[in-house]
């Protein structure tokens, strides 16, 4: 049985609202997902959700059959999250970056450096790679961010608005090697309002 991303009756409370009432999906993996909905619908707290980083009140997340609880479960899982803002160390480079990251995911110095330095070249963003993540453009800044998230070689990459900075091509790059990702099993979700990262997915989840 291939494995399958399972949100199941999940209902998530911010302060006294209530933003995810009884939500339910399941993701195979092998598929990229497209999440939509108008803002405030939240899509982004059902990201956090399933990267463990907000406890539903009810419900639960489950993988391969493992429920995930909290964001070390899910980190040990294999769960990446590129959230909105990319939440990138502005006085360290687009390296350190994604390398402090690997290593603090149990890889050697050696193994997270050639790992770092292919999906840097992936993204677009070698030439970066020694910048300051602060002294980088708003898209340059997003794509090190996914690329850090790659370089995980997780079970499920979740991109928050990933694409909202880019130009056409650097759109067009990102899409296709998630394209890429989940025709090898990974299990891709998206929120988006793009019409071509839409298209790109296998399903679309409307959040209403
Ligand atoms: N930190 C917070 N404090 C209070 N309310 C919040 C917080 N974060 C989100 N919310 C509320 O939760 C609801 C869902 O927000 P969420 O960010 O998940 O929506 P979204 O669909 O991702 O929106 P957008 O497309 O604008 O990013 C909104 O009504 C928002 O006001």
């Amino acid at each position: 049985m291939s494995r399958i991303l399972s949100v199941v009756d999940v209902t998530v409370d911010i302060g006294s609202e209530r933003v995810l009432d009884g939500f339910s999906l399941d993701v195979a993996a092998g598929t990229m997902l497209a999440v939509t909905g108008a803002s405030g619908s939240g899509k982004t707290s059902l990201m956090w959700t399933i990267a463990g980083l907000l406890t539903p009140v009810a419900g639960e997340i489950r993988l391969g059959g493992e429920r995930l609880r909290g964001r070390d479960a899910a980190v040990a899982a294999g769960v990446s999250l590129v959230p909105q803002g990319n939440a990138l160390a502005s006085v360290l480079t687009a390296r350190e970056n994604a390398i402090v990251s690997l290593v603090a995911s149990g890889l050697s110095a050696n193994v997270a450096a050639a790992r770092t330095d292919l999906a840097l070249d992936e993204l677009g963003v070698a030439a970066q790679a020694d910048q300051l993540a602060e002294e980088l453009s708003g898209g340059q800044r997003q794509r090190v961010a996914i690329a850090r998230a790659l370089a995980r070689r997780g079970t499920v990459f979740l991109g928050d608005e990933i694409t909202s900075n880019l130009d056409s091509s650097n759109r067009d790059r990102v899409v296709k090697l998630l394209r890429d990702r989940a025709d090898n099993g990974m299990i891709v979700v998206l929120t988006t309002h793009d019409d071509d990262t839409i298209a790109a997915c296998d399903a679309r989840v409307h959040l209403g």
